[in-house]
């Protein structure tokens, strides 16, 4: 397996702030990680630190052969993270497809192929962002980021507050996007089934610290841990 990112002994927060310490992880080409953990304990604030947006105090960041630790945010899109924020962040004064072509970069992600993975885009392109319903809105967030071209998408719980039937539809089109065309992703969400079984690997957060590391699928055989680090069994 080659490795994609690799994460060794990171300490991150906001300001003087520490939120992350001593985190280390790999994620190989192609895989899929569920980053868990209960409410407050860092996951957004390791998908941040990966897109650029808070201070890394120490330990390094690396994306292929690319040390991520001091460069920008845009830099880091250049370099290949695709980041979809928890905010969704999309512009919601322009169409849909614009929000598409304005970011577009060459690569097999075109406009076209994120509308074959969300049809309900297609049906929409020239709606503008605020007239678009949540799941939309998400949706758009993730085709944004895919027409990126990146080799790391970051979705930072991509299925909150979104109405169950939505939920199928996002969670097919992220393991289409992630099983058959091989697109490595991390995927913080709260409730960890879901996720867990689209995964490959599975951590934990707990207090900025990492404090489990498995497979997805030996992770969900263990309700018990799953209560224990994360308050649910299911
Ligand atoms: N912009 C910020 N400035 C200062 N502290 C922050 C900021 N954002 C988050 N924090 C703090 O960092 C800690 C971790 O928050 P973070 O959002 O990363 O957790 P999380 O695991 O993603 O939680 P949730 O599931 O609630 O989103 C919390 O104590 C939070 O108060």
């Amino acid at each position: 397996m080659n490795e994609l990112l690799r994460i060794e002994d990171l300490s991150a927060g906001y300001g003087e702030a520490v939120v992350l310490t001593g985190v280390s992880l790999a994620l190989g080409e192609g895989r899929t990680l569920a980053l868990l953990g209960r409410n407050g304990t860092g996951k957004t604030t390791l998908i941040n630190t990966l897109a650029g947006a808070t201070r890394q105090h120490g330990g390094r960041i690396t994306l292929g052969d690319v040390e991520l630790n001091r460069l920008a945010p845009h830099r880091r899109a250049a370099a290949g993270i695709g980041w979809v924020p928890q905010e969704r962040n999309i512009f919601k004064s322009l169409t849909v497809h614009e929000n598409l072509t304005a970011v577009a970069r060459a690569g097999h992600w075109t406009p076209e192929r994120a509308y074959a993975m969300f049809p309900r885009l297609a049906e929409r392109k020239g709606n503008l962002g605020t007239q678009l319903s949540g799941g939309e809105q998400q949706m758009l967030a993730v085709a944004r980021a895919l027409v990126l071209n990146p080799r790391l998408l970051l979705l930072d719980e991509p299925l909150e507050g979104l109405a169950p039937i939505i939920v199928e539809e996002l969670l097919r089109a992220i393991r289409r996007i992630t099983r058959d065309e091989g697109l490595a992703a991390i995927i913080v969400e709260q409730h960890p089934q879901a996720v867990l079984a689209i995964s490959d690997d599975a951590v934990v957060l707990d207090h900025g610290r990492l404090v489990h590391a498995d497979s997805a699928q030996a992770l969900r055989a263990q309700p018990e841990v799953l209560e224990r680090l994360l308050g649910v069994a299911r």
